[in-house]
């Protein structure tokens, strides 16, 4: 029988740095079995909307997403099955019609901006972070990236900010922070932050953390 993963769940708000301190991680442990799953792959399917409609929806809110979904597909993958995990596409507003197929790890990371939220993912996780970056410097991050990477307009990206993004975050993401093991402030510039959270997780996989020598060489 496969061993058990080591669940780690990373959240903040959007553009907080949530997937640059998991990619962090995910290269301190690169010799080992590590990957990691987004939330945001299992953003409810809308193909059966036009976009005019997907655009209406809250992409903030708990209800978005289809968690049910994540959390089958972690127990497939904890009892040793592989999954086909959905791409989500951002420019369109809803999943593509590929999947990626990801096999059994002995390290996952499961990132998101509610990955906290939902009390059985909680209860999966064995390290549960979140990122810290304040709001102003998170809203000038998303700008430049939904422009350059999402598709999107400057006023499309305000509007959404002040009618969504800011308050689901206040409301829903915010609070989760309670429920986090570490608080990590500015993510992955916390390089004694991501350190330490590195040597947790060598200690619970029994191997030497060697991190620092890596930066030396
Ligand atoms: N500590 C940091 N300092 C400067 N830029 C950062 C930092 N962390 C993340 N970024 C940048 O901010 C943007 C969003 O970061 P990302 O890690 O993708 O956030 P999230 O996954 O929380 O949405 C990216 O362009 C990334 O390069
Ligand atoms: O169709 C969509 C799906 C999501 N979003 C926004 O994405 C962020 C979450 O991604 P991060 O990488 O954590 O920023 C969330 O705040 C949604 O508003 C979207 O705009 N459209």
């Amino acid at each position: 029988m496969s061993k058990k993963p080591i669940i780690i769940g990373v959240t903040g708000g959007s553009a907080s740095g949530k997937t640059s301190v998991s990619r962090a991680i995910l290269d301190n442990f690169k010799n080992e079995k590590i990957a990691m799953i987004e939330h945001d792959s299992y953003y409810k399917d809308q193909s059966h909307l036009d976009f005019s409609e997907r655009l209406k929806t809250n992409y903030d809110h708990p209800f978005a997403f289809d968690t049910d979904f994540l959390i089958e597909q972690l127990k497939e993958l904890s009892e040793g099955r592989a999954v086909d995990i959905p791409i989500y596409d951002y420019e369109k507003h809803t999943r593509s019609d590929k999947t990626y197929r990801q096999d059994p790890q002995d390290v996952i990371i499961v990132e998101g901006i509610l990955v906290l939220d939902d009390k059985r993912l909680r209860d999966m996780m064995d390290i549960k972070i979140f990122v810290d970056t304040d709001d102003d410097v998170r809203i000038l991050r998303r700008i430049k990236r939904d422009m350059d990477e999402r598709g999107r307009t400057l006023d499309s990206v305000v509007s959404q900010y002040l009618s969504a993004v800011k308050p689901m975050y206040h409301q829903f993401i915010e609070p989760t922070k309670r429920y986090a093991d570490v608080i990590i402030p500015e993510g992955v510039s916390n390089t004694v932050g991501v350190d330490i959270i590195n040597t947790k997780i060598a200690s619970i996989l029994d191997i030497d953390n060697h991190s620092d020598e890596k930066e030396n060489v």
